[in-house]
C-alpha cells in the first residue's frame, strides 16, 4: 500500500514475484485461478492477489483526488520462449488474440514495446475483466510438479497519467476540468501530463528438469524461463557490484523490466518458497536471488516532477 502511494505521488513502481515451479507466485499475485483457464476468481474479495487488489487500492486513491485529474491505462504482456506476446491486442474482429512486438531501447535509454496495446479503465472492475480476458491467452502447461504450470512471465502495467493544468503549475488555485477521453485530454489548453507507471509481474517459475519431468516443446520452454531467470539474476548481479556493463539485452523479460529493476522505480521482489523438504535445493536458489536483489544499490530514488494539484472547487 505504501507503495501505491509514492506511485500517485509520481514514483514509478515494480512488484514482482520470484520462485520455483508451483511455489504459489501466481497465487499470490493474482490469487486463486478459475479450474478452465487462468483468469482470477473475482467472487472473493478476501482471496484477490496482489495485482488485482493493487488495482483496487489504486483506484480508492484516485477516488480521493481531484475528478478528472488522473488517467488509468492498461497493458498486458506475456514473455514466452523469449518472445513479447501483446495479450490485450485485437483481431479485426474485435476478438483479442496474443500478438508478437519488439522490446526497444529509446533515445533517452528507456525500454519500450511499440505498438504495444493500452486499454483506458476507469474502475478497478474493468481492470478485473479485462485483463482476465487477456490472461486466458496465458501458456501454461502440465509437469510433474504443477499440473497448471504457467509456462510465460505475465507484465502487467498500469499507466497512470496525471493531468496537471498550466495554472497549477504556478501553484494558483484552478478548478480541474473533466476530460473524457485522453485525446481530448491532450487537446485541452495549458494541460500538463506526467505518467507514472506499476509494473506488476508474475515472473514463470525456475525449475529443476529432472524435477518436473518435461520433455520435448515443454523442455524448450523450461529452458528459455530458466535462462531468462539467470538473465535476470545477472542483471542485479551486474547492478550490485555497479559494473559499467548491466547486461538487459541478454534477455527480452530483462530488456522489458530494464526501467523498473535498473532504471527509477521502487522494486518490491516477493519470494514464494516451497515449504516441502524435496525442493531444498530450490529453495536455497531463491533465497539466492533474494540475496542478490536486496545488495542492489540504485542511489536516491526518482520522482517525477509534478505540481501538488489544487482541490477542484
Ligand atoms: N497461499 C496459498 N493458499 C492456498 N493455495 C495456494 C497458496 N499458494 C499456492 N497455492 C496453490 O498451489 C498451487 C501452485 O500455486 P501457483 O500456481 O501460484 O504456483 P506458481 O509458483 O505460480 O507455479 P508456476 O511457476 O509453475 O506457474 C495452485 O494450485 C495454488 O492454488
Amino acid at each position: 500500500a505504501p507503495l501505491l502511494t509514492s506511485l500517485l505521488d509520481g514514483y514509478n513502481v515494480c512488484i514482482m514475484a520470484y520462485g520455483q515451479t508451483g511455489s504459489g507466485k501466481t497465487y499470490t499475485m493474482l490469487g486463486p485461478q478459475l479450474e478452465e483457464n487462468f483468469a482470477f476468481s473475482i467472487e472473493d474479495e478476501s482471496e484477490l492477489g496482489i495485482i488485482p487488489r493493487a488495482t483496487q487500492e489504486v483506484f480508492r486513491l484516485i477516488s480521493e483526488k481531484p475528478p478528472g485529474s488522473y488517467w488509468v491505462e492498461v497493458s498486458v504482456v506475456e514473455v514466452y520462449n523469449n518472445e513479447i506476446f501483446d495479450l490485450l491486442a485485437k483481431d479485426s474482429c474485435g476478438k483479442l488474440f496474443g500478438v508478437k512486438r519488439d522490446v526497444i531501447t529509446t533515445r533517452e535509454g528507456k525500454s519500450d514495446v511499440p505498438l504495444l496495446t493500452y486499454e483506458t479503465v476507469e474502475n478497478a472492475s474493468e481492470f478485473f475483466h479485462l485483463v482476465n480476458k487477456g490472461l486466458q491467452l496465458r501458456v501454461r502447461h502440465p509437469t510433474l510438479v504443477h499440473a497448471h504450470s504457467s509456462r510465460s512471465h505475465l507484465v502487467v502495467t498500469l499507466t497512470i497519467t496525471t493531468v496537471v493544468s498550466g495554472d497549477n503549475f504556478d501553484n494558483k488555485s484552478t478548478s480541474s476540468s473533466r476530460a473524457s477521453s485522453p485525446v481530448q485530454l491532450e487537446a485541452t489548453e495549458k494541460m500538463k501530463q506526467v505518467k507514472t507507471r506499476l509494473q506488476l509481474v508474475d515472473l514463470a517459475g525456475s525449475e529443476c528438469v529432472g524435477m518436473s519431468g518435461v520433455t520435448g516443446a515443454a523442455l524448450r520452454e523450461t529452458s528459455f524461463i530458466n535462462r531468462s531467470l539467470s538473465a535476470l539474476a545477472d542483471v542485479l548481479g551486474a547492478i550490485a557490484e555497479q559494473r559499467p556493463h548491466i547486461p538487459y539485452r541478454n534477455s527480452k523479460l530483462t530488456h522489458l523490466l530494464q526501467d523498473s529493476v535498473g532504471g527509477d522505480a521502487k522494486l518490491l521482489v516477493m519470494l514464494c518458497i516451497s515449504p516441502d523438504q524435496r525442493y531444498l535445493t530450490e529453495s536455497m536458489q531463491s533465497l539466492g536471488f533474494g540475496t542478490r536483489a536486496r545488495q542492489v544499490q540504485r542511489g536516491q530514488v526518482k520522482k517525477k516532477s509534478f505540481p501538488v494539484l489544487s482541490k477542484a472547487k
